[in-house]
């Protein structure tokens, strides 16, 4: 197992929220805004916690906020800006729109590291899913050329690192479900 020290967690927050309407890392489950769900799940097994928002209402969580480097650009601009800040060799990314994510879920990333794997992410569904995913620093240098060359899908520029995939079984799934809309949002509140 990796010790806690080696590892940060860079949440996502950054974004349009368009099919949501307003910014999702605010909403709430269980009187509990999305965001402090994924920091939540990730502080027993990180040293450090970034959320990559350029939104200053997100200091009210007391953590480091990091703005994005490139604006405008999508997840695969927030995880390079995480990276960039990072000093560990291992990152857990996690986007701010999973309320029903567990640490353990997040163990398992950690618990699947060996060789040279850059991103090990989890494939839940058939679906992978590169925010939930742990990032080896070292795909920085690979994001920024991919960014300069106007890429913005996150999935491309994760396929251009050596990727392993963790298959989650179907119970596991439900852990994984992400909230992009109002009518999700309903589902999960029902
Ligand atoms: N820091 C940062 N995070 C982003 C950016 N774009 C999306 N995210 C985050 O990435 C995760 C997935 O975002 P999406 O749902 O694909 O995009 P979105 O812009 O939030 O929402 P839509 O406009 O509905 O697509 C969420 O946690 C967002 O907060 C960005 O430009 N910068």
């Amino acid at each position: 197992m990796i010790d806690k020290k080696d590892i940060t967690g860079i949440i996502l927050s950054g974004g349009k929220s368009s099919r949501m309407g307003n910014d999702k890392g605010f909403l709430l489950y269980d009187g509990k805004p999305f965001v402090q769900y994924s920091i939540d799940a990730l502080k027993p097994l990180v040293s450090r916690i970034m959320i990559v928002s350029n939104n200053e209402d997100y200091d009210v969580f007391g953590l480091e906020r990091i703005e994005d480097v490139i604006e405008n650009a999508g997840p695969l601009a927030g995880i390079y800006s995480g990276l960039k800040q990072s000093s560990t060799t291992y990152n857990l990314v996690l986007s701010c729109d999973i309320p029903l994510i567990s640490t353990e879920i997040l163990k398992k990333l950690i618990d699947a590291v060996e060789g040279d794997y850059e991103v090990i992410q989890i494939k839940s569904q058939g679906k992978n899913m590169p925010l939930i995913a742990l990032y080896k620093k070292s795909c920085e240098d690979v994001f920024l050329k991919l960014l300069k060359d106007g890429e913005r899908r996150l999935q491309f520029a994760v396929n251009q690192c050596k990727v392993k995939n963790v298959i989650l079984n179907n119970e596991e799934v439900f852990f994984t479900k992400n909230i992009n809309t109002p009518e999700q949002l309903n589902d999960i509140l029902k």
